[in-house]
């Protein structure tokens, strides 16, 4: 008896083994998803949080739907080996309806990888590159605009503490911000009362709710034909769009009259020639302009905004942070002298904090949406072409694998028992993304969040009004809640004089 219930047993085990599909068609693992609308109902409002929960659950590539579409989510390692080892094969956008109102229908940072895109991508990099931190002498000019932007945001903030004690920074930060691409972009900058320009840039919000992994609207489109907020935002994402690309093309169509090739003034003058001229002519023409320069002074807006929103939040949270930051400066630089880009080597704590401050905020926690180019396959599953994925970020951020308890903000994490910067370690941080869709300004936003960081804190003393929560939007970037600051100006004798004026090491 016992025998043939052994050669039952295996009887089944062999069915079981024979049934079983190869590998390479595994079905991706995921949550049930409900019908008409999949998952959507479960992202909640931080979908960057439930998706590391569901990798937990299922491992780091799985599936979900949202309305009609699959979505496979990327997190922790995963990421590495999809987008730097199977670089072409995720480097897609989807072509979702919303991508398709940025700078006129033919954005680089929205539309689809292909021999155009290549082109488009190359020449905005290197023209980025050529006006901010090519070589010596832009890396100067481009630090010169940020210098001179932060003395008058440091100006500005002094005067609203003696008028209002307390006030909300988000508005002069993201003016602030804005004019220091608009001086590289246009040669020109706005001041914090220009209504148009803050009507511009201040709208961003409505725009990176629309275009964040998770949003809606691309995958219920029956969402559209009845009244409902989520059209109502899709209606205004559409006006903001069509609004912003007229303040560039305007900018571009003045350029292109007053242009002179000897002297190119800025990122547009250089873009036009370029465009204007050979083998890239093929593939991007004049008409490409206005887009290009949409997508690079767009993209710089709301990410650097936010950061330095963050790192206002943060610097009042943790005050014994913000008073090791000045020790620091304290310490190697002269009080008397702004500091410069060339003090980075000698300010650990300073890099330190600012990895901190991108890991622990994780502020871009999901990329842009990406797609595959080809049928491809992760971990033994198939993945078919066109499929939408979805990276998270925030996931290889907090990992507690990787991260001594992740959740605490902890800049000295970053420092060895020499107290130098562990660079292995700074480049763990995930927050611009990795292979063929990273970052084209990473570089420049980088050397950005230095000088902000440390200019702000050299010159003033920020303190915040209390609760003082970490509460934040989701949307492509996370954006804290209104909060409120005093800042004044850490050298008495200054007083009334404003801030130091200059850097001492003469350029
Ligand atoms: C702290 C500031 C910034 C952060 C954290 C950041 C992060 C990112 C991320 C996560 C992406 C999406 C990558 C992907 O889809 O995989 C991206 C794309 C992009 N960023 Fe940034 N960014 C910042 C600042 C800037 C600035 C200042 C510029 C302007 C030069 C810029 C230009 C772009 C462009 C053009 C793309 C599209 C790239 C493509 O699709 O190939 N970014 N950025």
């Amino acid at each position: 008896r016992s025998l043939l219930l052994l050669s039952l047993a295996l009887l089944l085990l062999a069915v079981r083994f024979s049934r079983r599909r190869p590998q390479s068609a595994r079905s991706i693992p995921g949550p049930f998803p409900w019908p008409v609308i999949g998952n959507a109902a479960q992202l909640g409002a931080s979908p960057h949080i439930y998706f590391s929960r569901l990798a937990r659950r299922y491992g780091n590539v799985f599936q979900i739907r949202l309305g009609s579409r699959r979505v496979v989510v990327l997190n922790g390692d995963a990421i590495r080996r999809a987008l730097v080892h199977k670089a072409v094969d995720f480097a897609g956008r989807p072509h979702f309806s919303s991508f398709s109102f940025v700078s006129g229908g033919r954005s680089m940072a929205f539309g689809d990888y292909g021999e155009r895109w290549k082109a488009h991508r190359k020449l905005a990099h290197s023209t980025v590159r050529a006006f901010s931190t090519g070589n010596v002498h832009t890396r100067r000019a481009f630090e010169a605009h940020v210098r001179s932007e932060v003395q008058e945001l440091t100006g500005l903030f002094v005067r609203e503490t003696r008028r209002l004690g307390h006030f909300q920074p988000h508005e002069y930060l993201v003016v602030s911000t804005a004019n220091i691409m608009s001086a590289a972009c246009f040669g020109k900058r706005y001041t914090y009362d220009d209504a148009e320009f803050r009507q511009i840039v201040g709208r961003n919000d409505k725009f990176t709710k629309t275009v964040g992994a998770g949003s809606i609207v691309d995958v219920m489109p029956w969402l559209q034909s009845f009244p409902n907020p989520i059209k109502t935002l899709f209606l205004q994402f559409k006006e903001l769009n069509s609004e912003f690309f007229d303040f560039v093309h305007a900018k571009v169509t003045e350029h292109r009259k007053t242009i002179e090739k000897a002297f190119i003034r800025d990122i547009t003058d250089a873009f036009i020639l370029a465009a204007d001229r050979g083998e890239v002519s093929r593939l991007l023409g004049p008409e490409y302009v206005s887009p290009t320069m949409g997508d690079i002074f767009g993209a710089s807006q709301d990410t650097m905004s936010t950061a330095l929103q963050w790192i206002v939040l943060v610097l009042v949270r943790y005050p014994d942070v913000q008073k090791r930051l000045q020790e620091e400066m304290d310490k190697v630089l002269d009080r008397n002298c702004l500091p410069t880009i060339e003090d980075q080597p000698r300010l650990p704590y300073v890099m330190a904090f600012i990895y901190e401050v991108m890991r622990f905020t994780s502020f871009i926690p999901m990329t842009i949406p990406h797609s595959t180019t080809n049928d491809t396959s992760m971990d033994g599953y198939t993945i078919p072409k066109g499929t939408v994925i979805f990276i998270n970020q925030w996931s290889l951020n907090h990992d507690p694998t990787k991260w001594d308890q992740p959740e605490i903000f902890n800049p000295q994490r970053f420092l060895d028992e020499n107290g130098a910067l562990n660079k292995d370690l700074t480049s763990s941080v995930l927050i611009f993304s990795l292979g063929k869709r990273r970052c084209i300004g990473e570089e420049l936003s980088k050397m950005q969040l230095f000088l902000f960081t440390t200019l702000l804190v050299h010159q003033c003393n920020f303190v915040g009004e209390k609760p003082i929560t970490m509460d934040y939007q989701y949307g492509l970037t996370l954006k804290p809640n209104p909060f409120k600051v005093s800042v004044s100006l850490r050298d008495g004798v200054l007083g009334d004089g404003g801030p130091i004026t200059s850097p001492c090491t003469e350029h």
